[in-house]
């Protein structure tokens, strides 16, 4: 990081145009020279990636092969156990790392919606490219002539060439500042839509979901915020040092050839044997920068983790462990990063000696010409100037080594989330580059669950009062390794609760996320008669609330609109309750457009407190902001109902700075997480069930952290909203307040095959609550 940081300010000097060669050099011995320079940053890094190596060169094909015990391994650990050495490939596919260039640069310039502008931008960036080019050029000519007129003593023609060249710079100086910034904002455009380009499709088809139970790729995070950033930027830098380069390889060329030709043979010599033994001496790099990358995000995952998880660490007393977990994973940083920058100062060694030789090089090459007088000072100074910019662009390896190599590293990583992402998309969006080689699918193909859901206009309800069908249902694990459920066919229907119990590790939870879509491994059809609840749906017929209540970040009143009306800014003017079928309790926002009938406009402010108050969370409504100006990041709600409505100015009620040091009530902003204790927790998960008002509820064991007199309170308030639920539990007290119960039964811990399978076709039973003798 400390490297990164440095790197980049170097970076960025450099791209303030200073000289190519070392900054501290001391060497520029002509002002011509200063100024060619100056005017030429091509022999710099460009932006930096960290310390890069050609890991991909030789790391992409090993990978391919490892992927599928990879998959195995994956289901076993999460993001933070990624193992502390990944996978070092080797692989000189050279056509897999063009491929997935293509594949993340050209949707920006060929098919997003601000593509022709950007294409447009792209052209002034280039136009500006070329405009420096032009102004070396000038420099380089205006230089000969300068000091011509001071070797010969002409003061006069010394005067004249002194204004022109001050008059050159103020053209010379915008060309090269306006290049630099257009291409600045340029890459940040870039990187805005291809950030944003990301999490879409990482939401889409809960693909993060996907991405933590297979733990591919790791660290999805670091990807989009800095492999993006690191993409675009050197992406856009390389194009016009390429381009740049390769302009100038012409222009000063011609200059050369006419001085003296025998300096080609010269830079031809000096230029391959230069790439050459730096190709060789950055070859330990590899591998490097990927690993560094990697060794860096688990790291800070793993500080997140302890911020995250501080009170339990606290009760369990587990700094001690959690320091040398984190310790571990610093020594990993630190000894990755010893290596690099050693690799790193080797290579540095002959780089900065080629740069210094190439001082000296031209003038003495041509010095011959000048002692006999055919050739006057300021062209010695000329092919000097000409010599160091050709040698520029002919060594692009030698100076960019450890930018290629980090730039490698960046299109791997995010070549591999590409095809992540490309995987969980829908068969009808595949990628917009056509992929040849393409990568084996992260799970394996395998039969899967078919989920369906029937609503109409208001009406979710199957025949006979159906709310939730599953017919056949056999379940197994995203890996396929174990089969929770066989055979499972079970109706809900209205009117009718459900209390699913077994075992622990039995397969309950995997029920309710078979249910959910989120698992599909196995065979069978669910069907569920009405439209799921999900966030800023504004109103549905089901509602999932997992084990672990999801408190968001924001004010109380957007904990209690969480989920259905999270992101309701979107739903304000594009959504409204249908006078027939909404069920709003203020009837308000009738003139909103009607969009889906089925979305009710969010409750206003008296409805929260009146809800708060039947899940015996009132007292919540004194409580002061305990996050004085933190911004809220959670979806915002702002009822539709009354946006006009002074009690609504739910967005922000102290405006956009969100100001919230002494917001009291439904507007107080608190870490509720981490306030609340887990059975408040709880009752807010009912609060919102309360709110939505869904047909049916499926609850995995939502009331295991209340006592039994809430317990009981809440489902009575569930049956008296007429809510069905399914519930989840562990607890005898649960029987009460369900019709029917599915128990599954244990699977044996007898390994015999045989066993097994007769256990499997019979391993759930549907029993009546009242009546049944749990085994
Ligand atoms: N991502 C996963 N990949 C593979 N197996 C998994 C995964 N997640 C859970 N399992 C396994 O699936 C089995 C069923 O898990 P599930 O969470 O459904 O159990 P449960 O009955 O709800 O348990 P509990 O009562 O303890 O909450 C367990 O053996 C668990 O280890």
């Amino acid at each position: 990081m400390l490297r990164q940081a440095v790197t980049g300010q170097k970076d960025r000097m450099r791209r303030q145009d200073l000289p190519a060669v070392p900054e501290n050099s001391g060497l520029f011995v002509t002002v011509t020279g200063v100024v060619a320079g100056w005017t030429h940053n091509r022999g710099q890094p460009m932006t930096h990636q960290g310390h890069g190596s050609f890991r991909s060169f030789l790391g992409l094909r090993q990978r391919h092969t490892q992927r599928s015990g990879l998959k195995a391994a994956a289901a076993d650990r999460n993001v933070l156990n990624v193992p502390s050495k990944l996978p070092q490939g080797a692989s000189t596919d050279l056509s897999v790392i063009w491929r997935r260039l293509r594949q993340l640069a050209v949707p920006y310039w060929k098919d997003s919606e601000v593509a022709s502008q950007a294409r447009w931008r792209l052209a002034g960036v280039v136009a500006l490219t070329l405009g420096t080019t032009g102004v070396s050029v000038m420099f380089n000519f205006l230089g000969r002539d300068f000091f011509n007129a001071l070797s010969e003593k002409d003061a006069e023609r010394f005067t004249q060439m002194l204004f022109k060249w001050l008059g050159a710079l103020t053209v010379g100086i915008p060309v090269f500042v306006f290049r630099s910034y257009y291409q600045d904002r340029l890459a940040l455009e870039w990187r805005n839509w291809m950030t944003e380009d990301f999490t879409k499709r990482y939401f889409e088809n809960r693909t993060f979901y996907q991405v933590q139970v297979t733990g591919q790729p790791d660290n999805p995070d670091q990807r989009v915020s800095a492999d993006i950033k690191n993409f675009t930027e050197t992406a856009l830098n390389l194009s016009t040092t390429i381009l740049q380069s390769c302009i100038d390889l012409v222009s000063f060329s011609g200059i050369l050839y006419t001085i003296y030709p025998p300096l080609f043979a010269a830079l031809l010599i000096y230029s391959i044997g230069g790439t050459s033994i730096s190709l060789y001496l950055g070859k330990n790099l590899v591998g490097l920068n990927f690993q560094q990358e990697a060794q860096e995000a688990n790291f800070r995952y793993g500080l997140v983790r302890v911020r995250e998880n501080a009170e339990s660490i606290a009760f369990y007393g587990g700094e001690a462990s959690e320091a040398k977990l984190l310790f571990q994973r610093l020594v990993s940083v630190v000894e990755n990063y010893g290596q690099l920058i050693k690799t790193s100062r080797n290579l540095q060694f002959f780089t900065s000696f080629y740069r210094f030789v190439i001082q000296i090089l031209p003038a003495a090459v041509v010095a011959p010409l000048y002692f006999s007088g055919k050739i006057g000072f300021g062209v010695v100074n000329q092919s000097s100037s000409a010599f160091n910019h050709i040698l520029t662009d002919i060594s692009l390896v030698v100076y960019q080594f450890e930018t290629l190599a980090g730039f490698s590293a960046v299109i791997d990583r995010l070549g591999e989330f590409m095809e992540v992402l490309d995987e969980a998309a829908p068969a009808n969006s595949s990628p917009a580059a056509p992929l040849q080689d393409q990568p084996e699918p992260l799970l394996p193909p395998a039969s899967s669950i078919q989920l369906s859901d029937e609503w109409h206009e208001g009406v979710g309800i199957g025949k006979g009062g159906v709310l939730l069908d599953l017919q056949h249902v056999t379940l197994r694990t995203p890996d396929s390794s174990m089969t929770l459920v066989e055979d499972l066919t079970l109706q809900v229907k209205k009117g009718e609760s459900l209390l699913i119990v077994g075992p622990s590790g039995a397969g309950k939870t995997s029920i309710m996320r078979a249910i959910a879509g989120l698992w599909t491994s196995g065979e069978g059809s669910i069907c569920r008669y009405g439209r799921p609840v999900g966030a800023g749906s504004g109103g549905g017929d089901i509602f999932f609330v997992p084990q672990r209540p999801y408190v968001v970040l924001g004010s109380l009143r957007e904990q209690l609109l969480y989920p259905t009306w999270a992101d309701a800014e979107d739903l304000v003017g594009s959504s409204a309750p249908d006078p027939e079928t909404s069920d709003s309790h203020d009837g308000a926002a009738s003139s909103h457009k009607t969009a889906t009938k089925r979305i009710r406009p969010p409750p206003r402010d008296a409805e929260l407190q009146e809800v708060l108050r039947r899940v015996q969370l009132g007292g919540l409504l004194s409580r002061q902001s305990s996050v004085p100006g933190s911004p809220a990041q959670a979806p915002v709600a702002k009822p539709a109902s009354a946006p006009s409505s002074p009690s609504h100015t739910v967005n922000s009620p102290t405006g956009s700075g969100r100001q919230h040091g002494n917001a009291k009530g439904l507007d107080a902003v608190a870490d509720w997480a981490g306030v609340l204790s887990l059975g408040e927790q709880q009752r807010l998960a009912f609060a919102r069930v309360l709110l939505c008002r869904p047909a049916l509820v499926l609850m995995d064991e939502s009331s295991s952290a209340l006592d039994t007199v809430n317990e009981k309170h809440m489902y009575n308030l569930l049956k008296s909203e007429d809510i069905v639920y399914v519930s989840v539990g562990h607890r005898p007290t649960l029987r009460a307040y369900h019709d029917r119960v599915l128990q599954l039964l244990d699977r044996s811990s007898n390994n015999d095959a045989e066993t097994q399978q007769q256990q499997q076709q019979c391993n759930w039973k549907l029993l009546d609550a009242a009546t049944a003798e749990l085994s």
